[in-house]
């Protein structure tokens, strides 16, 4: 051994190389190419990459990803995620190694932006915490609360009569232009001042109806809370595909965190027809309407993500209002039953009564809610009773068409049931708060309305609610608080109700000289 070698640093830095090059191993990444063989619309059909996952995001060029969704042994069908005029038999794809995922985060607040998390508006690049991916397991059974705090959503025939609970899936359904976006608006801007979070998720829109939407939700602020993602009708049919889960993926996060979040899919019905043009280019098989035999699969995965999370949870909620369209009030179609069933009811709304001009045109016996009567503020208690009268008051009034000599009970329910359906019409865009409702509908219950004729309904109700701050202040406290009116409460509210309607009162019995 040399001098230099018996100099113990020289030996350790020996020593050193010695163990690095015995746990050196050399490996080689090897990075799957594959060649598209094939485009259509919105798909291409890739070869050359066997180890691909299912759902894998793959790299096209400039910048065009797809989502591994078929795949067969000789060649995988992709789900094209933006425009493939440029693509080609003959281009590279590259594997990604991931899922799809989009930004979350405070950042999103306020903010228009596309299924892949783009920006849509002039405001800037978006800051994000995290990115998620788009689909993700619904929480478990053991993860979720019951349906216990209502959601407002500031129409009186809702509230009232199909109540909402915060983690509840409640299904807007209707033929086209009766009014289901607007009540969806509605049921955001009402959340103005009650902490909730809202994900507004266009789907195969006109451009034009998006942008009524949005400027509607800045105009009264509602931007402040809402995030908005938009697919619109000419984005390919992938784009449309994934739209609801990123959107759901977004409202997650927040719920996550603890908050409550409100999320509107409209519509559900061009998601389905997206998927139907996607699974039909994939060649996979037709079933019922030409929709795939996984279309059920594809909307209760997405909608058992809406629930209430435990308080080890942070106890957030994500409450969903998807709206699906109906053909020729056809509800008994393939996707209208599919959704009735995954949701936990539905509120319908009729072409027939938007046509006579009552709108919101919700048809009352037609539409239910499954889990929301429990969440339901108790004030709303005490006018229960209005559903049942306005049911049998739809009946009667059938039979009174005919023409047939109504007896005194017959015809003081159907004066009665005018003014309920006169009542509950309520302008878009004008949400009422519970206090707000309570009063006119406690008024309408009680018969102090039933003098009034009917043409002057409005007028009469637009008092009650011009002057509903000089209504007992703890009273209106405790409608908010979730407390029972008691009968003192009952009747204090009464009394200052018919001061302010003695005006419209007409001595004889308004109904008697019309039938
Ligand atoms: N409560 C209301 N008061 C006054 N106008 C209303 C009300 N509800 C809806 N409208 C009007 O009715 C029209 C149709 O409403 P909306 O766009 O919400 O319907 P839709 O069923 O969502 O339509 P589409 O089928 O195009 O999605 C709109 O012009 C809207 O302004």
């Amino acid at each position: 051994m040399s001098a230099i070698e018996k100099n113990p640093v020289v030996r350790g830095v020996f020593d050193q190389i010695a163990v690095g090059i015995e746990s050196f191993s050399f490996s080689i990444k090897a990075r799957e190419i594959g060649h598209v063989t094939s485009v259509s619309t919105g798909i291409a059909k890739v070869s050359g990459l066997p180890g691909v996952g299912f759902e894998e995001l793959l790299k096209f060029k400039d910048g065009l990803f797809g989502i591994a969704y078929n795949l067969d042994e000789a060649e995988i069908g992709v789900i094209l995620l933006g425009k493939d005029s440029a693509l080609k038999a003959g281009d590279e794809v590259v594997r990604t190694g991931r899922v799809m995922d989009v930004p979350v985060g405070d950042g999103l607040i306020g903010r228009v932006i596309d299924p892949l998390g783009k920006p849509k508006d002039e405001k800037g690049p978006i800051v994000y915490s995290e990115r998620l991916p788009i689909e993700r397991p619904a929480h478990a059974i053991m993860d979720r609360s019951a349906v216990a705090v209502p959601l407002q959503t500031g129409i009186k025939v809702i509230d009232a009569m199909i109540p909402i609970g915060r983690g509840q899936r409640e299904l807007i359904v209707g033929d086209r232009q009766t009014g289901k976006t607007a009540i969806a608006i509605d049921a955001i801007l009402n959340q103005h001042d009650k902490n909730v979070l809202c994900v507004y998720c266009a789907i195969g829109q006109r451009a034009s109806s998006v942008a009524k939407v949005i400027a509607n939700l800045e105009e009264k602020g509602a931007m402040d809370y809402t995030v908005v993602v938009v697919a619109e009708g000419n984005n390919s049919p992938g784009i449309a595909y994934i739209a609801p889960y990123a959107a759901t993926s977004i409202a997650e996060y927040f719920m996550e965190k603890g908050r409550d979040v409100l999320i509107v899919y409209d519509d559900l019905t061009h998601h389905a027809r997206a998927y139907r043009e996607l699974s039909l280019l994939l060649r996979r098989p037709p079933g019922r309407e030409a929709f795939p035999g996984d279309i059920f699969y594809i909307h209760s995965r997405l909608l058992e993500r809406s629930t209430h999370l435990s308080d080890e949870l942070k106890g957030g909620s994500l409450t969903a209002l998807p709206i699906i369209e109906t053909e020729a009030q056809n509800i008994s179609a393939y996707i209208p039953t599919n959704l009735i069933s995954i949701t936990d009811g539905q509120i319908y709304l009729s072409p027939k009564l938007f046509e006579l001009g009552i709108l919101p045109a919700v048809d009352v016996g037609r539409s239910v809610s499954r889990v929301g009567g429990k969440a339901q503020l108790a004030a709303y208690r005490s006018i229960a009773k209005l559903k049942l009268e306005y049911a049998q008051f739809e009946e009667l009034e059938t039979f009174a068409r005919f023409g047939t000599r109504l007896d005194d009970t017959t015809r003081k329910t159907i004066g009665h049931g005018k003014r309920i359906r006169e009542s509950l019409k309520q302008q878009e865009l004008q949400p009422l708060t519970a206090s707000e409702q309570i009063i006119v509908l406690l008024a309408l219950k009680e018969g102090l309305l039933d003098t009034v004729p009917v043409e002057k309904i409005r007028e009469a109700e637009e008092v009650l609610l011009r002057n509903s701050k000089d209504f007992p202040e703890d009273i209106i406290k405790r409608i908010v608080e979730n407390e029972k009116l008691s009968e003192a409460d009952t009747k204090a509210i009464l009394n200052k109700a018919q001061t302010l309607l003695a005006p419209f009162q007409e001595e004889t019995d308004p109904d008697q000289i019309k039938t």
